[in-house]
């Protein structure tokens, strides 16, 4: 799908759609506590829709009306020895520890840019805690034999936070008096969010920061009813868009969330944006806007709307952290910089910096590579430009975010899909 979009005006209400980090979680908690869990609130994108077949595929029942889910468990007992992850990356790394609880052989894979994307860490990690592992290169599909026992073990965190999620979970189901230490946390405040959603369920972790985590007892998860918050993510492009082309007010985004993406407000403030709160609504609206610096290292998924945002920027913004981008959906640095250029802004990367030149948009045709927010990011720095761009293989943000193209049209912006050529014409 193509979809073209042109300078607007932006103008509305937007209730954030679901966060697909805290809906995967739940439902990880939902599997591991026997007994049935509502969840509300619920996501339905395409990595939602995974992490809901997986645990199906492990053995819970799971059942839907309209924005609530159901997950009915009996504890982990597979009904498939194939447990696919569609294109989610932290279903993949969060569900592999949760099944090699499981005393049997099981193959974990997925489709997509989740083939490329990389999965070591399970194969020197888990033979530790008793789970054979092997790998494709380092690379999914990965086929593990449980039982899963836990032991006091040290990881490297410095390729991703998913990795240690995964751990936690699973450990708070089974694990007394062992520990989880871990060198060079990155993304550490997703690790957070993982802490407060096994809370939620009844299981509580020790913590120094983000070195050490440790479980003095036995816990067991318990089955709850829990409401899905909204999505920073997500809404960090409607707040950009409200930036550079107008006013915006999100609601049902916590001011206190543990999704890290809630730094999208510094950047918005430091940009010279205007930001209103009031409870649970933000309020953006345009601005002057200036260059600025931020460090998204922990928070990489700010990547692409900050590139938007800055180039509506007058002068330089600084960003940091790009090689956290290096195995997203994309290599995501390089993406950002080709597709931007297309429009006529200007990034030149170095080292762990990027470094974007305010500039105007020009009319052109970007792709996606595939990578939701590069599609997002695309189009929502379209809004203030001076000419039209298409955005190829538009569907995309179905990954996390598949009422984007639908919110953006409520809130003014101007979209229509390309038609493909009818064949009788
Ligand atoms: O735990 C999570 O929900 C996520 C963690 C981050 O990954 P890394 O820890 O790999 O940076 C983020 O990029 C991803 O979209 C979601
Ligand atoms: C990288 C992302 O997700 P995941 O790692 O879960 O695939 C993302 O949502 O941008």
């Amino acid at each position: 799908m193509e979809i073209v979009v042109s300078s607007s005006i932006i103008d509305g209400d937007i209730k954030a759609n679901p966060s697909k980090s805290a809906m995967q979680r739940a439902l990880a908690a939902a599997l591991l506590a026997e007994g049935k869990t509502v969840i509300r609130n619920a996501g339905f994108s395409d990595d939602c829709r995974a992490a809901m077949g997986v645990v199906q595929a492990l053995g819970a029942d799971v059942l839907v009306h309209d924005q609530l889910v159901e997950v009915t468990s009996r504890g982990i007992h597979p009904r498939s020895a194939v447990i696919h992850c569609g294109e989610a990356g932290l279903c993949m790394r969060m569900f592999t520890p949760v099944a090699a609880l499981y005393e049997g052989e099981l193959t974990i894979t997925g489709e997509g840019s989740l083939l490329k994307r990389p999965m070591h860490f399970f194969e020197e990690v888990l033979p530790r805690l008793g789970v054979s592992c092997e790998t494709n290169q380092g690379l999914p599909p990965l086929r593990i034999r449980g039982p899963l026992q836990p032991a006091s073990i040290t990881v490297d965190g410095s390729l991703s936070s998913q990795f240690l999620t995964g751990l936690l979970m699973a450990f708070g189901a089974k694990a007394s008096d062992a520990e989880i230490r871990v060198q060079d946390l990155k993304s550490r405040e997703y690790v957070d969010l993982t802490l407060q959603i096994m809370d939620i369920f009844g299981v509580k972790v020790g913590r120094e920061g983000y070195q050490k985590f440790s479980f003095a007892r036995k816990q067991t998860y318990r089955p709850t009813t829990y409401t899905v918050e909204g999505d920073w993510s997500g809404a960090a492009f409607l707040l950009v868009a409200a930036a550079i082309a107008g006013k915006v007010t999100l609601r049902h985004l916590s001011r206190q969330s543990a999704q890290p993406d809630r730094a999208i407000t510094q950047a918005l403030y430091d940009a010279g944006a205007f930001l209103i709160w009031d409870d649970d609504r933000l309020t953006v609206q345009r601005h002057e806007l200036r260059g600025f610096d931020f460090d998204a290292t922990d928070c990489p998924d700010l990547f692409p709307p900050l590139v938007a945002l800055a180039a509506h920027c007058r002068g330089i913004t600084r960003l940091k952290g790009v090689n956290r981008l290096l195995h997203k959906e994309s290599n995501r640095g390089k993406t950002l910089q080709e597709e931007f250029r297309k429009m006529g802004i200007d990034i030149q990367i170095s080292g762990d910096e990027m470094l974007i030149k305010g500039g105007k948009i020009k009319s052109a045709s970007v792709f996606s590579h595939h990578d939701h927010r590069i599609a997002m990011a695309t189009a929502v720095a379209a809004l203030a430009g001076t000419g039209e761009i298409t955005v190829q293989h538009a569907e995309a943000v179905n990954k996390s975010y598949p009422e984007f193209w639908q919110h953006l049209s409520q809130i003014g912006g101007k979209i229509r899909p390309v038609q493909a050529p009818s064949i009788l014409s």
